[in-house]
């Protein structure tokens, strides 16, 4: 498993454009990075410089102010088509093999058809990209039309496309089901991405801590090889926990063998 820095809440003390050279220089693999959009490819790619580029987010109007996509909103697809199109041209330019398709607020019937229908046609437009669906907790995203992992699974499921698959957030696991280590158990076999934060505030990773130790041992139990990728508010505890988490991997890997 290769671990990345999110550099949309990891922000270094520097703009986007310095992000990933101070990542790399903490010791991650890649970065991700959830709105590229106020850079062009060009400087995007020069900013990466030779860091993977793991996700990207589909486009959202004004994310301080709560907006979250619109996946999942009837009446909206015209625009979102014209957002889908903007995220796969940055994924091609940047060599970006995943996108999290955000859903939007909404609910009910009529917005499960259209997130269905705007997801298939998304998978199927570019079969080369993983199109990725993540649950977010209602305390966090009031409205989000996701807020549930099983809804998530069965959407997944339903769909039936080999380039879609769920994005596991430990904290959003957390906040909605309680045991991020259940829900992982249940629908593992679905996760094409992983985020990571300490399970008790959004800080850090624990992987010092015997509930999130737990939970690592099970990922690399289930055989999930993706990108562990780091998306949580930085306190100020420095990247200690980095070479912690590598090595409760290694030896979770070696008690496998
Ligand atoms: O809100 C989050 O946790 C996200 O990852 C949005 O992409």
């Amino acid at each position: 498993m290769r671990i990345a820095a999110n550099i949309t809440f990891l922000d270094f003390g520097v703009p986007l454009a310095g992000r990933a050279r101070l990542a790399h220089e903490a010791g991650f693999d890649g970065v991700e990075c959830l709105f590229p959009y106020a850079l062009s490819t060009g400087e995007m790619s020069r900013a990466l410089d030779e860091m993977p580029l793991a996700l990207i987010n589909t486009p959202v109007d004004d994310w301080e102010d709560g907006a979250r996509g619109r996946a999942a909103v009837p009446g909206e697809m015209a625009t979102f088509a014209a957002e889908m199109q903007r995220a796969l041209d940055y994924a091609k330019a940047l060599g970006v093999p995943r996108i999290h398709v955000m859903a939007g607020k909404a609910s009910g019937a009529r917005a499960r058809d259209r997130f269905e229908a705007n997801l298939r046609a998304a998978c199927l437009a570019a079969p080369e990209v993983t199109m990725l669906i993540e649950p977010i907790n209602p305390h966090d995203a009031p409205g989000y039309y996701l807020n549930d992992f099983d809804l998530a699974a069965d959407i997944v499921e339903r769909i039936g496309l080999p380039n879609l698959k769920l994005q596991f957030d430990t904290w959003h696991a957390r906040r909605i089901h309680g045991d991020p280590l259940a829900v992982w158990q249940r629908h593992a076999r679905l996760v094409g991405h992983v985020q990571i934060s300490g399970f008790e505030n959004r800080g850090a990773p624990r992987p010092d801590t015997a509930e999130e130790a737990a939970f690592y041992e099970a990922v690399t139990a289930s055989g999930y090889e993706g990108w562990l990728s780091a998306e949580y508010h930085d306190r100020g505890e420095g990247f200690g926990w980095l070479s912690e988490l590598r090595d409760r991997l290694g030896r979770a890997t070696m008690a496998e063998a």
